[in-house]
């Protein structure tokens, strides 16, 4: 089974445990895109939920399958938030941001007790960092910011859009950062984040009750809780 494939069974999973009246949080990626869709036939359905979505994609993808969407000015916990990662860990740690919205899936994944993760086989590993660490910064100084990432033992790139210099949805440049293995993430988190001009780290730390795995080989969903 190809991994498109094994990202929408595994988001269609994630759906089922969305029920009447929850306030969701709509997480950013190619595998939340089948969740939205799914989602979205759910509330064609007589589903009565509101999203908050992570992204501008996430908001536009909510728009266009039907999601009634809310935001912290009328909500300030959600019943459940779903969203993909670049990897996870048998700890529950998480690598995200590979689609440059960390700081506002944190945001939302720090506003529920419920924060479910849905990721494919390959996104399951032993050890965090294959994955670049993406680590959101403020554009004016980036430079120094990135040199100081760079001196806790990383190669650090500015992220290239089409356009460009990447921006996040908040206006910040995203640094790539290739630490190889990471074998402390909570502390390599706590490094990065009192680095001035640093806003958000890529680094989930303890915030994942919950998460579903899809394999091909044989074909199943694991779903490990935390
Ligand atoms: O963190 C993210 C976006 O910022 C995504 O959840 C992560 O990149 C996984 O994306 P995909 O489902 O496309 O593999």
């Amino acid at each position: 089974m190809n991994q498109d494939k094994l990202k929408e069974q595994v988001a269609h999973e994630a759906v089922n445990d969305i029920q009447d009246n929850m306030i969701v949080g709509l997480g950013t990626g190619s595998t939340m895109y089948y969740a939205i869709q799914r989602l979205g036939e759910r509330v064609k359905d007589g589903l009565n939920i509101k999203g908050i979505p992570t992204s501008e994609q996430t908001a536009k993808w909510a728009q266009q399958y039907g999601i009634p969407l809310t935001d912290f000015s009328e909500v300030s916990h959600l019943d459940i938030v779903i969203d993909g990662a670049d990897e996870i860990d048998g700890n529950f740690q998480l690598i995200k941001g590979g689609g440059g919205a960390l700081l506002r899936e944190k945001i939302v994944a720090n506003a529920t007790d419920q924060f479910i993760v849905i990721v494919d086989e390959s996104k399951y590993v032993k050890t965090l960092g294959k994955f670049k660490l993406p680590v959101e910064v403020i554009p004016f100084g980036w430079e120094v910011a990135a040199r100081e990432i760079e001196a806790l033992g990383c190669e650090a790139t500015l992220r290239v859009g089409k356009d460009g210099t990447f921006l996040s949805d908040n206006g910040h440049y995203i640094l790539d950062c290739d630490f190889k293995e990471i074998h402390n993430p909570e502390k390599l988190n706590q490094d990065l984040i009192s680095i001035i001009g640093v806003v958000e780290t890529g680094l989930f730390i303890n915030m994942v009750q919950k998460v579903l795995i899809s394999y091909s080989n044989p074909e199943k969903i694991i779903a490990l809780n935390n």
